[in-house]
C-alpha cells in the first residue's frame, strides 16, 4: 500500500487547486479521477455550455436585430458550432492535465472507494493518507418514465457530442440546463418543446423572473407546456414520442432529460470510512467542511453546497485556510449565481420573501428595463432590476437582475454586499451614462422617491 500526505477524490473545481497547491508546497498528493480531468464544469458543464451559448445567442441576437431595422438571414453551421465547443473543452481539459503534471500530483485515472478510515482504493492502487478531500460532484438524475431507459436521450453529458442539429427537440425539465441548452438549440434552429411539470420555469426564483423568461422563450418560438408530466417514452425509427399526462403526444428527433442532479457518492463506499450521507446521498459536513470522520473533508456539489463552480472553488480556498490553521467557515460568504439565458438572470443574496421570512424588516424596489435609457436605446424590453434592503440597517440584502448580460452587472451587488455597504453607497455613486450600470443608482434612488 502506498502512502501520501493528501488524497483528493475527484478532479472537481475545488479538488484540482487543492491538490496542486499541496503538491507545490512539497507534499505527496494522490488524486483519483474516474472520468475526464476537470470534472463537470470543464467537460460537461460550464465550459462547453457557455461556448455553445455564445453561438446560439449570436444567432438569436442577429434575428432580433430586425427590430433595429437590420434584417439578417441566419445560417447556422451546426457541425462547426459544435466543433468549436469541443475544441474549447479539449483545451481546458488539457490545461487541467498540464497543471496537475506541473505540480507533480500523482493522478490515478480510476474510480476510487474507501476500504478503511484513511484508505482509498481503485482497481490497481491503494493509498493511505492522514488527510482526504472528497470532491466527486454530481450526475444527472434520471426519472423513472416507462420506455425512457435504453433510448439515446440527451443529458448534459452527451449533449456536446451532437453532430447534427435535431429538427425537433423535446426537453423534460425547466431549470438551469433545460432553459440554457433548450433556448440555445431553439436559437440555432430546432423546433423546441419544453415540458414543465409545474406552472413556472426556473421555479425557485420569484414569479416575475419565471414569467419574463417564459415570455423570452416564447419569443424564440419555443412551445412551453406547463403542468404536464411525461407518462411514456417511445423510440422508433430515430423518433422519440412522448405521451403527456394531458393526453397530448409530442414527437422529436432528440429528447433532453434535465431534471436535476444526484450526488456521486454511491461508488465511494463511505461507510468504510465512517463518513455519513444525508437522506439524498450528499456528504454531511460541518461548517469547516469536515465530514463525520476527522481528517476527511468534502467540498463542492457532493457536499450539498450550492451547485456552482465558483462555490466549489471558494470551498477550496476556505478549506485550505482552515487546514493551515485559520478560523474560517463556509457559511459567512456572499454567493451569487447567474442563468445564461437571454435575458440573463443575475442573482445574489435574499429575495424579499426570504428576508421577510427571516423576520427582517425588508423592502424591495424594482426598476423595469423599459425605463432604463440603455434598454430603450438597445431595444431590450424584457427584464427588470430589483434590490432588497434592510430598512433598519440600510444594508443591501440581495438583488435580482433580469436582462442583457446581468451576470456581469450583478457583481456590483456582490462587492457591495461583501463590503457590508448600505444602499446609500450605491445611490451616491456616479455611474457612466448611458450604461446599464447607471440604472443601479437609479434603482437605489427609488428608495428615496417612494418613501
Ligand atoms: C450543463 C451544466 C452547465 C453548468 N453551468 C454552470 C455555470 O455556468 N456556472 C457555474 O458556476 N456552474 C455551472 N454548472 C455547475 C458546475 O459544473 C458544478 O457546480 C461544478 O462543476 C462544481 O462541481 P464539483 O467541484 O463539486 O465537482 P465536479 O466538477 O462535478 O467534479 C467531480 C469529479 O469527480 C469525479 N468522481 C466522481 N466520483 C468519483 C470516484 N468515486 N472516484 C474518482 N473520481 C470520481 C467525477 O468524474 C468528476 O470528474 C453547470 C453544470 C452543468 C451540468
Ligand atoms: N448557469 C449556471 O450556473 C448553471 C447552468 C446549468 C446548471 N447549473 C447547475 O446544475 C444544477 C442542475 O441543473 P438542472 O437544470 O438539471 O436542475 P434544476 O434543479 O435547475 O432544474 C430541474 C428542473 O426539472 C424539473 N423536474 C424535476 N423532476 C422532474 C420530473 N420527474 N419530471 C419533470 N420535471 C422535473 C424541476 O421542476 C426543475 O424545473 C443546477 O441546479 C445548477 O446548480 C448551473
Amino acid at each position: 500500500m502506498e502512502t501520501a500526505d493528501l488524497i483528493v477524490i475527484g478532479s472537481g473545481q475545488g479538488g484540482i487547486p487543492l491538490a496542486t497547491d499541496f503538491a507545490k508546497a512539497g507534499h505527496k498528493v494522490v488524486l483519483f479521477e474516474r472520468d475526464a480531468l476537470g470534472g463537470s464544469c470543464v467537460n460537461y458543464g460550464c465550459t462547453p455550455s457557455k461556448a455553445f451559448l455564445a453561438a446560439a445567442h449570436a444567432a438569436g441576437r442577429a434575428r432580433q436585430a430586425a427590430k433595429l431595422g437590420i434584417n439578417t438571414q441566419v445560417q447556422v453551421d451546426f457541425p462547426r458550432v459544435m466543433e468549436r465547443v469541443r475544441g474549447i473543452r479539449a483545451r481546458f481539459n488539457q490545461g487541467v492535465r498540464q497543471r496537475l503534471e506541473n505540480a507533480r500530483v500523482q493522478v490515478v485515472c480510476a474510480e476510487a472507494s474507501f476500504t478503511g478510515e484513511r484508505i482509498v482504493t481503485s482497481k490497481d492502487v491503494t493509498v493511505q493518507a492522514p488527510l482526504i478531500v472528497i470532491n466527486t460532484g454530481t450526475s444527472s438524475a434520471i426519472p423513472d418514465i416507462p420506455g425512457l431507459a435504453g433510448t439515446p436521450y440527451l443529458t448534459n453529458r452527451n449533449f456536446f457530442d451532437l453532430k447534427e442539429l435535431p429538427k425537433r427537440l423535446l426537453v423534460i425539465g425547466a431549470g438551469y440546463i433545460g432553459l440554457e441548452l433548450g433556448q440555445g438549440l431553439a436559437r440555432l434552429g430546432s423546433e423546441t418543446h419544453l415540458i414543465v411539470r409545474g406552472d413556472r420555469v426556473l421555479a425557485q426564483e420569484e414569479a416575475d423572473v419565471s414569467q419574463t423568461l417564459a415570455a423570452a422563450l416564447q419569443l424564440d418560438g419555443i412551445s412551453v407546456h406547463f403542468q404536464v408530466n411525461v407518462e411514456q417514452v417511445d423510440y422508433n425509427n430515430n423518433i422519440f414520442t412522448l405521451t403527456l399526462s394531458n393526453g397530448e403526444s409530442l414527437a422529436g428527433e432528440a429528447l433532453m432529460v434535465v431534471i436535476g442532479r444526484k450526488p456521486n457518492t454511491d461508488a465511494l463506499n463511505v461507510a468504510a470510512a465512517g463518513v455519513e450521507l444525508d437522506k439524498k446521498g450528499f456528504i454531511k459536513i460541518n461548517d469547516q467542511f469536515q465530514t463525520t470522520t476527522q481528517g476527511i473533508y468534502a467540498i463542492g456539489d457532493a457536499a450539498g453546497q450550492p451547485a456552482f463552480t465558483h462555490v466549489s472553488w471558494e470551498d477550496y480556498r476556505r478549506l485550505k485556510a482552515i487546514l493551515c490553521g485559520e478560523q474560517r467557515t463556509r457559511s459567512d460568504r456572499v454567493l451569487g449565481y447567474a442563468v445564461y439565458t437571454e435575458p440573463q438572470v443575475g442573482r445574489v443574496g435574499m429575495t424579499l420573501e426570504q428576508a421577510t421570512k427571516q423576520g427582517i424588516n425588508a423592502r424591495a424596489v424594482t426598476l423595469p428595463i423599459d425605463q432604463i435609457a440603455r434598454g430603450i436605446e438597445w431595444g431590450h424590453d424584457l427584464g427588470f432590476y430589483r434590490m432588497v434592503i434592510d430598512r433598519d440597517t440600510n444594508k443591501i440584502l440581495g438583488a435580482t437582475l433580469v436582462g442583457y448580460e446581468t451576470a456581469e452587472l450583478v457583481h456590483v451587488f456582490l462587492s457591495l454586499m461583501e463590503a457590508d455597504a448600505t444602499w446609500q453607497v450605491l445611490e451616491q455613486s456616479v455611474h457612466i451614462h448611458p450604461t446599464y450600470g447607471e440604472a443601479l443608482p437609479s434603482l437605489a434612488r427609488l428608495l428615496i422617491e417612494d418613501d
